[in-house]
């Protein structure tokens, strides 16, 4: 079995760069193998874990990346190999935050030896009423975020022209129109080694970051070796504008009354209802859901631009 393994989907992005990304990897003697329907790039990653491939690259979009980590991990072999990422998504987040530029920069990344052990989120939940099942729940990872509320809901209304067409902001975007018919979610948060209460009340959304930057804090490139999770509850204020030009920025900016930031490594949380969560922009359905820091799981080759402890946007004055 060939050691450096290429998992593309080809269905990432406008298809474009993924046959570009395709060709190159075949040039430079990689095994590339490609995913026919979704859920595949899960069984290819873990069997490339199995067979011991030395590096998995996933070529994709956040998703494609999510699904390759997850593989890896079922097969119980991330200490052991180093992942890639070529990007050929739409959004594109998680190879932004590692330094990696387009698609001839990540062979040059993947072939640079420049590695670095990064956090890994881990989900458990259950739609239950009762959180007895939560501990024995399978663990999911999430390498950027996961998503209770607003956001996860938009983003299943979001079409793949919009996100074409707009990338990223497509989501804020849609989770700011869909504030017109959004509820609230009434959430208990709690968080830290006891499991302290930390937040209680009637939320937008909540936003638990792992290589994620939010609106507003989008120059900043994401923290992934604090050991921690970038925590931000959006508490819900029904006269904000949600609509006008600039509503997303102000509706994350830094220090805003309406925001509580927390940077923990292990969080739970009860929506009171089963409510719809994105993991990495995967919708499942959670009532209670713990979240925490996997330190240092993953293995990534990274680009020079990446920076292993990047300022933290709530220390800023
Ligand atoms: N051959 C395939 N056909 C259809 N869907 C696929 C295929 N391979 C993977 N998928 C699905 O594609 C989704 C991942 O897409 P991905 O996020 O990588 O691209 P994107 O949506 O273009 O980019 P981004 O997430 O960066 O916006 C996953 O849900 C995965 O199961």
């Amino acid at each position: 079995m060939a050691r450096r393994i290429l998992v593309l989907n080809p269905r990432s992005g406008d298809g474009k760069q993924s046959h570009r990304a395709r060709r190159l990897a075949v040039e430079r003697g990689y095994d590339v193998r490609e995913s026919e329907r979704a859920g595949d790039t899960v069984d290819i990653a873990r069997e490339a874990a199995v067979g011991e491939a030395s590096l998995v690259a996933a070529c994709g979009g956040d998703g494609t990346v999510n699904e390759v980590v997850r593989g890896v991990d079922e097969a119980g072999r991330l200490a052991e190999t180093t992942l890639g990422i070529v990007p050929t998504g739409t959004g594109n987040d998680f190879a932004d935050n590692l330094g990696v530029r387009g698609v001839a920069h990540a062979f040059e990344v993947l072939e640079s030896g420049r590695e670095r052990s990064l956090d890994l989120g881990s989900a458990r939940w259950t739609a239950a009423a009762s959180s007895a099942g939560l501990s024995d729940a399978p663990r999911r990872p999430f390498v950027n975020s996961c998503v209770f509320g607003l956001t996860a809901e938009a983003s299943a209304r979001t079409t793949r022209e919009a996100k074409r067409r707009l990338g990223v902001v497509a989501y804020v975007l849609s989770t700011l129109q869909g504030k017109r018919t959004f509820e609230g979610l009434r959430l208990e948060v709690r968080a830290g080694p006891r499991n302290d209460p930390v937040w209680t009340g009637d939320a937008l959304m909540l936003l638990v970051g792992n290589g994620r930057r939010f609106p507003g804090e989008r120059l900043q490139q994401a923290n992934m070796e604090d050991g921690l999770l970038n925590v931000v509850v959006v508490k819900n204020r029904p006269a904000l504008d949600y609509l006008t030009t600039g509503a997303a920025d102000r509706l994350l900016r830094r220090g805003a009354s309406h925001l509580t930031h927390l940077r923990v490594s292990h969080l739970e949380v009860d929506a009171g209802a089963a409510r719809q969560v994105s993991l990495d922009g995967e919708l499942v359905e959670a009532r209670h859901l713990r979240a925490d820091a996997r330190p240092g799981a993953m293995r990534f080759r990274v680009g020079e631009g990446y920076d292993p402890s990047p300022p933290d946007p709530t220390d800023a004055a």
